[in-house]
């Protein structure tokens, strides 16, 4: 490494002292803590995205400021990789060891080493390329600000701000940006709101849904989310959305709102009230990369009707199975119409019971990996068409580049057959839905879209959706302990094969209860150990999920901090 470079790693990063006594991880989705720790993480992570950009030919990096569900005052830094997907796993330890280097010469150190290992070419002909996102949080500016400190670190780099937008739409545009097509925020906008009406014009004629069922109430988490559907929702026909907690009307960040809060406690958010009876309501978390929906069944009590990312993840795949159906009916002998599309469905363990066997009874591939999009993603990613999705409401729609190559032939081919065919719609729509949904990424705004006009071509309002099936009744916990690591699981996270005999002790609590599930593991995001558990009836998902974290307190004992 030249001197040059050396001297300017050692000179920028004596600026930004990391926090002392505090060790941070990488974890589920990158950075998290009080962004009062964050300076020195967010510089190095900085200097980790221009390595990984040059690594990667000098493709774009995305780097994105932002704490999605947790409080205001927290803030986190996380990277997006060329294909607008996550930082690859393999690089997750060499961010580990540069947030927690206790001085200059040993970052630098790091440094040295990673660059010899990986062979990065630090004095390539083209320069690092890094674009800058950040959500609504006040500690987002002088973060960014560090980020762009630790970026120019690396000779040559180059920041391209874009300011406040979604985690998605950064992936968004990072992806856009190496495939070389147009990539602005409006870019982002006129892609959504084009296919949107593209599957709108595609509703078949005898759709059902009617003018109350057109409207639609949004929580924006006061934050990003809800700022941006303003602008989106006046790019679109056929749609009435009304924007609630859009952060300008004096609410604070995610609290008593926003998707995370919808679905763990299932109670209305601020701004909804009796009022909203009946009515099509959904809610954003902070980033909104997640999406729930609900509605407010009685007047006399503040709970909710949930409708989670499963039986979102149901929508779809009812949907696009629907459209491949029609797409591979039978009567054509030309060959194209031989190839049958890989179809799978990608949850994790928290999926409800119920949703797992709906989707297998629609004989769809169903599988599972452990929690962390991550995870989805790389699976999903397997499939000509791969769906995927957290029950808190983080998934999307993933093509493959070869399904849509073939999709398109299949499309001109049939419409110089005949035009306008059941057969060319339903290919039709599914190349609007490619463009609709983000591919880079979950996220609440495309994935928005893509329910409400799914719901117009079934002509179902709110209640027929739910029904698609009854979630099994669930609990979750949190247990605090002295080291949550000493929790390790296999099979998707289903099964704890340490501590030793804890997996004997839950089964046996499971086994007491009709439909009874249970399972534990550590959580990536936060210093606790988390509970599941589902059964037959409420009270039997409760007390079998106390039963169990009593089980993780004998086994793993209890921390008072
Ligand atoms: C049970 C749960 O909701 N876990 C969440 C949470 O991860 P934990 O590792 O469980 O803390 O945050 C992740 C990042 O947002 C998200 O991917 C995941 O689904
Ligand atoms: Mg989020």
């Amino acid at each position: 490494m030249k001197e040059q470079q050396q001297s300017l790693l050692l000179s920028s990063s004596a600026r930004f002292p990391p926090p002392q006594g505090v060790r941070l991880s990488y974890g589920t989705a990158g950075f998290r803590a009080d962004a009062g720790l964050l300076q020195s993480t967010v510089y190095r992570v900085g200097i980790l995205a221009a390595l990984r950009s040059l690594k990667m030919d000098s493709s774009v990096i995305g780097l994105m400021i932002t704490a999605s569900h947790n409080k205001e005052s927290d803030n986190g830094v996380k990277i997006a990789d060329p294909s607008g997907g996550m930082l690859s796993q393999h690089w997750e330890p060499f961010a580990d060891a540069l947030a927690n280097a206790p001085s200059p010469q040993h970052l630098l150190h790091l440094i040295i080493e990673f660059v010899e290992k990986e062979n990065i070419p630090l004095e390539g002909v083209r320069p690092a390329q890094i674009l800058l996102g950040r959500d609504t949080r006040p500690s987002g500016e002088s973060l960014l600000e560090a980020a762009k400190q630790g970026i120019s670190s690396i000779l040559g780099a180059v920041a391209i701000d874009m300011g406040i937008v979604t985690t998605p739409q950064l992936h968004w545009m990072v992806r856009a940006r190496n495939k070389g097509v147009k990539a602005s925020e409006l870019d982002y906008f006129e892609q959504l709101s084009s296919s949107f009406r593209c599957l709108m014009d595609l509703i078949p004629s005898g759709s059902t849904f009617n003018e109350v069922d057109n409207k639609l109430v949004v929580d924006g988490a006061n934050g990003v989310g809800g700022e941006k559907l303003e602008v989106l929702k006046k790019m679109l026909d056929g749609l009435a959305i009304e924007v609630r907690n859009s952060g300008k009307d004096g609410g604070v960040l995610n609290e008593g709102v926003g998707a995370d809060y919808v679905q763990k406690e299932k109670v209305v958010p601020h701004g909804f009230s009796s009022q909203d009876v009946g009515i099509r309501c959904a809610s954003l978390d902070g980033d909104a990369d997640r999406l729930v929906y609900f509605s407010v069944p009685s007047e006399s009590s503040s709970k909710i009707d949930l409708v989670d990312g499963d039986k979102i993840l149901s929508l779809f795949a009812v949907f696009i199975k629907e459209q491949l159906n029609i797409l591979n009916k039978e009567g054509h002998t030309d060959v194209n119409s031989d190839y049958q599309p890989r179809l799978g469905v990608i949850q994790t363990a928290y999926a409800n019971g119920a949703s797992t066997d709906y989707l297998r009874k629609l004989g769809l591939e169903v599988l599972f990996t452990p929690t962390g999009v991550k995870y989805l993603h790389e699976k999903a990613a397997e499939y000509d068409i791969g769906i995927y999705f957290e029950a808190n409401g983080h998934g999307t729609i993933v093509f493959s580049e070869s399904f849509l190559c073939w999709l398109e032939s299949r499309n001109n081919e049939l419409s110089s057959i005949v035009k306008g065919s059941e057969q060319q719609k339903a290919a039709l729509r599914l190349l609007a839905v490619s463009k609709l949904i983000n591919q880079a990424v979950g996220d609440a705004l495309s994935g928005l879209l893509l329910v409400e006009v799914i719901l117009q071509h079934m002509g179902w309002s709110i209640h027929r959706w739910t029904e698609l099936y009854r979630d099994l009744p669930s609990r979750q916990l949190k247990v605090k302990v002295v080291d949550r690591t000493a929790v390790v699981t296999a099979n998707a996270e289903t099964v704890a094969v340490r501590p030793p005999g804890i997996q004997e002790a839950i089964n046996a609590e499971t086994a007491k209860h009709p439909q009874g599930r249970s399972f534990i593991r550590p959580s990536g995001t936060e210093d606790v150990i988390r509970v599941y558990a589902e059964a037959s009836t409420q009270e039997a998902a409760d007390s079998l999920a106390n039963s169990v974290a009593k089980l993780v307190d004998q086994f793993l004992g209890f921390s008072s901090s």
